[in-house]
């Protein structure tokens, strides 16, 4: 049943992203980036996994640039479509970067093998999503990589969304993970613990 409302709600917030025009999309990710690199658990943070957008998520080339200036330790996604898990992979540049696991940008396999870093060490995973509620519980692409990979995960976790992505309440199964709080181009929404 959830199941069903999921996947209604995933072809509805998808396709209301997707209507954003591609301009005020830009412009609301610079404004997304902006809040996500004042936050104090940014600041804190040494090591952060975060996505490669695809499709029309919030874009995060500029926020890694400056992270790369800010001298943090960046990781992104490897995805394993086989058993729906990822890890994170430390990445020095854009250069190592190839279309990977459903067309995202991974970095090349001989990079996946030597540079995965453990879970323990990442201090703040920024999350991806098409819709977050009140509450910090999002809803992804349906596969479950996040909620796989954040069970057991102590750090800061953080989500990343265009304001009108944000909705009162989403149907909740036993493996959602909510995030500790949500940054939009507006505010940032705090949904559970406020630092690292
Ligand atoms: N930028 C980014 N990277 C990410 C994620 C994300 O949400 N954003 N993920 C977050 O999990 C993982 C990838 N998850 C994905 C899960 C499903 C589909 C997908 O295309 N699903 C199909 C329907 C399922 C199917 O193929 O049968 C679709 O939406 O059409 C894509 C990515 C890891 N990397
Ligand atoms: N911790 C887990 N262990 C095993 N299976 C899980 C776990 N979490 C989620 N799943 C499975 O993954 C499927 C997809 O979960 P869900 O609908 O929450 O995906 P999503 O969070 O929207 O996707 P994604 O993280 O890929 O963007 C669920 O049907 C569930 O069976």
């Amino acid at each position: 049943m959830k199941k069903q409302e999921k996947n209604r709600l995933r072809r509805r917030w998808q396709e209301r992203r997707n209507q954003i025009p591609l301009l005020l999309r830009q412009e609301m990710s610079r404004e997304i980036c902006r809040n996500v690199l004042a936050y104090p658990a940014l600041q804190a943070a040494e090591t952060i996994f975060v996505y490669l957008a695809f499709r029309s998520e919030p874009e995060t080339k500029e926020l890694i640039q400056e992270l790369f200036a800010r001298k943090k330790r960046v990781t992104v996604p490897v995805c394993d479509k086989a058993s729906h898990t990822m890890k994170a992979v430390e990445i020095k540049d854009f250069s190592c970067l190839v279309p990977g696991s459903y067309g995202i940008l991974e970095p090349k396999t001989e990079q996946s093998d030597v540079l995965t870093i453990p879970k323990e060490e990442i201090d703040l995973v920024l999350v991806p999503g098409l819709a977050f509620d009140a509450d910090g519980y999002r809803l992804g692409y349906g596969a479950g990589y996040y909620d796989r990979y954040l069970k057991g995960y102590l750090g800061y976790k953080m989500g990343m969304a265009f304001e009108n992505c944000m909705v009162w309440r989403l149907p909740r199964e036993e493996f959602d993970l909510p995030v500790d709080c949500v940054v939009t181009n507006r505010a940032v929404v705090q949904t559970g613990r406020s630092c690292l």
